[in-house]
């Protein structure tokens, strides 16, 4: 069955032929986003959202989302998209990085220009009929200071259309490396250095927990007195109030704000105010930047549902539909790794280490570790997945570890996966043969060569004559048929293990009746998903 998605804000209609055209079925119900209580109607029958900001993608939402896997903003910010518990839930969550970025970095600027000529303002009062040319004095941006709190890439942007503008830019972004402030031609200060020092302050940070309020009233009261602010990034970032009361007190000089606490904002302390620009969240809104934005992740999210890339993915890494088809065999791998040692551990598991060896150690390393874990844990949930599973193992205080070296030998790559819990070190190791088929090669130090099967049997026991002739007899006895049978046993003799990989799942009762007989120290009944 095609997969579903639904575009539940108005995103330009070259998203929804990109759908069509790639054989899913889309609904495109604009104005369902903004009515939370008919999107968590309906949310249950999509595999796909593809939203603007205007959708808020609650948990609420997420929780009535049972079929959901990807989310893709068209756009950059997900502030509005509860990313926790998307992560937690198992939906990729993706964003379209730089399709708006030049657009929004030119609201800025233009925003920049309208407050120091004070643009609208003339402009109404030219349309009344007044003629006010003595009203309007604006001041030159030229030769003035420009302070770019956050200098990612639409901050980036803005800085390079200032300096060209002839302005100086001092930039604060504590992830800002010297080296790149040189190569922008910006100079790197702490927060307290751009409020003292610059002109005109713009804001391009996301909303965290970490950046709301950055323009606090304490932060504001230290700004230069004539400083004019533009806020083209979020609402939540600036206090609107105290911005309020020192633009009407004549501190600030002016304001330029496309974004609002509360959106739609149809009330705000800054309305009304002389010299303050406001727009309704228009940063993103030109032709250019929708079509890009609709395009892109109107293909980001059929690449995922058709074929497993990931691009974009703020909880996942990206995985390209190359690497999906050369990495397929070796991700389920990875998965049926971490569910044998899984469905083997009973205790809560404290660390969990990979060995990634020969060609698989050149991949993309990322992925093939959350899919191990999601095999882990998929043992006690069976919702987990790879965007899931690291999260989960985080809130366990599981400590995961990677290694990878370039020396396995007879086999071309290998993976090694080694469970630590309180008791014991629990250990694995699988690789794909040339068939594409994922096989598990040594558990326990002990050397094997399992194909790995829906429904197996793994026994262990002292090495001694007449296991197999009792694992045989005891199968055909209950009508379970053995498909393959897996010896292997330690060099140093001793121990010995079986993988066998049966028709059906091996009953209760049978394995009772292996148990009862004495003669193996463990018997485990295992699935694997292995469609
Ligand atoms: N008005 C509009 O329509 C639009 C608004 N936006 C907003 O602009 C924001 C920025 O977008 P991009 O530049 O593309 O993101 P980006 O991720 O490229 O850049 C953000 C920068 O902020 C920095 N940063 C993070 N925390 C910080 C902190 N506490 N203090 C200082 N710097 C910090 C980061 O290091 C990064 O360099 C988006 O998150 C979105 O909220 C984006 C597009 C359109
Ligand atoms: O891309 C962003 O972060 C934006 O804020 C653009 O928002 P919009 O898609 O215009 O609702």
């Amino acid at each position: 069955m095609a997969p579903k998605v639904l575009v539940s804000d108005k995103l330009s209609e070259t998203a929804v032929q990109i759908f069509r055209d790639r054989g899913i079925d889309v609904d495109f119900l604009p104005d369902v986003g903004k009515d939370k209580d008919k999107l968590a109607e309906i949310i249950g029958q999509y595999d796909g959202l593809a939203i603007r900001s205007a959708t808020k993608v609650t948990e609420k939402i997420l929780d009535a989302a049972t079929n959901l896997k990807v989310i893709g903003r068209a756009g950059i910010g997900t502030d509005n998209i509860d990313k926790d518990a998307a992560s937690k839930k198992g939906v990729i969550v993706m964003n379209t990085p730089f399709g708006n970025m030049i657009t929004t970095a030119e609201h800025a600027i233009a925003m920049m220009f309208a407050v120091a000529r004070q643009l609208p303002e003339a402009s109404a009062s030219t349309h009344a009929g007044k003629w006010e040319k003595s009203k309007f004095m604006g001041v030159e941006l030229t030769g003035k200071t420009l302070g770019v709190i956050g200098a990612g890439n639409i901050g980036g942007i803005v800085c390079d259309r200032a300096r060209g503008l002839k302005m100086k830019v001092v930039a604060y972004d504590p992830f800002l490396s010297q080296e790149k402030a040189d190569k922008m031609g910006v100079e790197k200060v702490d927060l307290d250095t751009l409020v003292a020092r610059a002109d005109f302050i713009t804001l391009h940070v996301p909303l965290t927990d970490q950046t709301r309020n950055i323009l606090s009233a304490e932060r504001l009261a230290q700004t230069k007195k004539g400083v004019r602010i533009i806020n083209c990034a979020r609402g939540g970032l600036v206090d609107e109030a105290a911005l309020a009361e020192l633009l009407k007190s004549g501190h600030v000089a002016g304001a330029g704000f496309d974004v609002f606490s509360q959106e739609p904002a149809t009330e705000n302390p800054l309305f009304d105010l002389p010299n303050v620009v406001c727009t309704p969240h228009l940063g993103a809104a030109t032709t250019e930047a929708q079509e890009n934005v609709a395009l892109q992740v109107a293909e980001q999210i059929s690449d995922y549902l058709l074929t497993g890339a990931v691009s974009n993915a703020l909880n996942m890494p990206s995985v390209t539909a190359e690497e999906a088809k050369v990495m397929g065999p070796w991700i389920k791998l990875a998965g049926h790794l971490g569910n044998f040692i899984g469905q083997m551990t009973d205790e809560p598991i404290k660390a969990i280490n990979i060995l990634y060896d020969g060609v698989v150690s050149q991949m993309n390393l990322e992925a093939l570790t959350c899919s191990a874990v999601a095999g882990i844990m998929k043992s006690v949930n069976p919702e987990v997945n790879m965007v899931s599973a690291p999260v989960i193992a985080k809130e366990r205080g599981v400590k995961i570890s990677t290694t990878h070296q370039d020396k396995s030998g007879v086999f071309e790559g290998y993976i090694k996966l080694t469970v630590v819990t309180a008791e014991r070190e629990r250990s694995i190791g699988g690789t794909v043969f040339s068939d594409g088929k994922p096989r598990f090669i040594q558990i326990k130090g002990i050397n094997i060569d399992a194909e790995i099967g829906a429904h197996m049997l793994y026994t262990t026991n002292e090495d001694e004559p007449g296991i197999i002739g009792m694992l045989g007899q005891t199968m055909g006895q209950n009508g379970v048929n053995i498909a393959n049978f897996t010896l292997g046993r330690s060099q140093a003799g001793g121990e010995a293990i079986a993988l066998l990989y049966v028709d059906a799942e091996v009953p209760a009762p049978v394995i009772k009746q292996l148990e009862d007989t004495g003669m193996f120290k463990q018997v485990r009944p295992l699935q694997f998903d292995v469609a």
